[in-house]
């Protein structure tokens, strides 16, 4: 059934995007609809990041559009798209490591109006302690002191003190043992059940088609549907296909959230 304008959060059409005049993705039409998680999957360097940063404004759209909530963006600024109701993740998580977990978070309601701080950051922060217990339990703790689970967790809640409308991230499962990973994902499901949207790149296809209720693959720069929720990707060609076959623990193996 054809989605009505109205239930899409985010709308990508034909939009082709790089660096300058470097054209990493083209003609890529995608759609998030409201309180729905997507996965963008695809190995290593096809180009999933640069089209995300086209999305917030960070990569040069050299065709296409992008629309949220049904208003063309295409143009605006990461600022105005972050007003707008945008909030990322970004791969790597970019906390300051130095700064508290409250510090970190506070880095996360800077997007408001001035004259919205003070009570309004407080009902914020303690709205992100009650569905991130373990930030609630380490707010003072510097961010830097923290595995890698609970600072992919804090990354997650300070994109979320801002209660952004749509969450994108970049691959949150990157460097977290797959206990993590699996914690992560279900964190993810929750905020999508709260109505937010999100799209969620992935090269773990498997631990995001857990969660995600639609999939596009990268390849080459272009995009294609990806697999069906429940499909059996233990197949080689899905493996080949999607960058599967590698759990990539990474570090920590045996860290957990507590
Ligand atoms: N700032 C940049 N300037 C020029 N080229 C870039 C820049 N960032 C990325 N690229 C190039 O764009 C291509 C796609 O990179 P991108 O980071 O979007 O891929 P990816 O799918 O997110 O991969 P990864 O999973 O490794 O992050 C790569 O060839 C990369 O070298």
């Amino acid at each position: 059934m054809p989605t009505s304008e109205s239930e899409l959060a985010l709308e990508l059409v034909d939009v082709t995007a790089g660096y300058g005049r470097l054209r990493v993705v083209h003609g890529v039409d995608l759609q998030v609809r409201r309180g729905e998680c997507v996965a963008l999957l695809g190995a290593n360097g096809v180009g999933k990041t640069t089209l995300l940063r086209a999305v917030v404004g960070m990569a040069t759209l050299s065709r296409g559009t992008v629309r949220l909530f049904g208003r063309d963006v295409s143009r605006w600024s990461t600022h105005e798209i972050a007003r707008a109701g945008v909030a990322v993740v970004p791969e790597g998580r970019a906390l300051i490591p130095e700064l508290s977990v409250r510090d970190n978070l506070l880095l996360g309601t800077r997007v408001w109006n001035k004259r919205f701080r003070s009570q309004a950051v407080d009902d914020a922060l303690e709205q992100i302690y009650q569905d991130f217990p373990i930030l609630s339990e380490r707010r003072l703790q510097s961010a830097g002191q923290m595995s890698g689970g609970q600072q992919q967790m804090l990354a997650i809640g300070r994109a979320l003190v801002a209660r952004p409308q749509v969450l994108i991230l970049d691959e949150p499962s990157l460097g977290l043992a797959p206990r993590v990973v699996s914690e992560v994902f279900d964190r993810l499901h929750a905020v999508s059940a709260t109505g937010v949207s999100v799209l969620v790149a992935e090269q773990n296809a498997r631990a995001a088609m857990r969660v995600a209720g639609r999939s596009f693959v990268l390849t080459g720069g272009q995009i294609a549907p990806g697999p069906e929720p429940g499909t059996d990707l233990s197949d080689d060609l899905s493996t080949i296909y999607l960058g599967l076959g590698r759990d990539r623990p990474g570090l920590g193996r045996r860290e957990s959230l507590s």
